[in-house]
């Protein structure tokens, strides 16, 4: 599996955020990860990508322990944070440049190019990041997280402020991206994860409360509407 998590819980004084949660996540497949705010989304991402040591538990990302084996893992994530942090006075391909030299990226210069078409930058590719509308920045931040050709892509909120041409746009270039890699994705969009999930896990309280494919959950609560099964799972 290219995400594996063991057990994995975050504990803030007396506060479980992340309970002894347990999933994997399956190549070639787009999972949802779902909860309502403070549920324990963000954190999740954090331990995963390595940047939160976790209370206890383990999670493993192309075979590797994100803890004891991070720079290994790392090699095998990329990442997007809520809220999309970037240098907003560099040049995108400045930018770009730089976060594949810390990557040891080949052929760096060919690789910018690649990564600015994939991800449609190239109109606005000659600009600074600061002047960029936020779903261009958005694919700048989708850029930083695919230039090294990682396994897994782990994307925390990705759409959020989105205008809704832009949350569509963004949403097909995941959905494409998700063909050959394992992607995670946080949002408490339900449409979201009817446009582009395949598997959906629903976490509340730092528990989780449900773990299935999307079909699959609709089976179980005998329901077509996640926004209802997602209400009745999280009230
Ligand atoms: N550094 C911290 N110190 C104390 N509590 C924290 C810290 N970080 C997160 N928490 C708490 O842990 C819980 C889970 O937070 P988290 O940010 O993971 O939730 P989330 O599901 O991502 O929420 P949202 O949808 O609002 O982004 C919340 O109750 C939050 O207040």
């Amino acid at each position: 599996m290219s995400i594996s998590v063991k057990n994995l819980s975050k504990h803030y004084d007396k506060q479980k955020a992340v309970d002894a949660i347990s999933f994997e996540g399956k190549p070639g497949r787009i999972l949802g990860f779902l909860g309502p705010n403070g549920a324990g989304k963000s954190t999740t991402m954090r331990m995963l990508t390595g940047y939160l040591e976790p209370t206890s538990g383990e999670a493993y990302i192309s075979g590797k322990d994100v803890q004891k084996e991070a720079l290994e893992a790392k090699r095998h994530i990329g990442y997007l944070p809520e809220n999309t942090p970037l240098y907003l006075d560099m040049y995108v391909k400045e930018f770009l440049k730089f976060i594949g030299q810390t990557y040891n990226v080949p052929n760096l210069n060919a690789r910018v190019e690649e990564v600015i078409k994939t991800v449609g930058l190239t109109p606005e590719q000659h600009k600074k990041i600061g002047a960029l509308s936020k779903g261009y920045k958005q694919r700048v931040g989708l850029a930083q997280a695919i230039i090294h050709h990682p396994e897994v892509l782990i994307l925390d909120e990705p759409t959020s402020g989105l205008d809704p041409n832009q949350l569509v746009d963004i949403r097909a270039l995941i959905k494409t991206l998700g063909r050959d890699k394992t992607v995670i994705i946080s949002t408490h969009i339900m449409q979201e994860v009817e446009a582009i999930c395949d598997d959906i896990i629903i976490i509340n309280k730092g528990k989780i409360v449900a773990n299935d494919s999307i079909e699959g959950i609709k089976k179980t609560h005998q329901s077509n509407s996640l926004e209802d099964i997602f209400r009745k799972l999280t009230a």
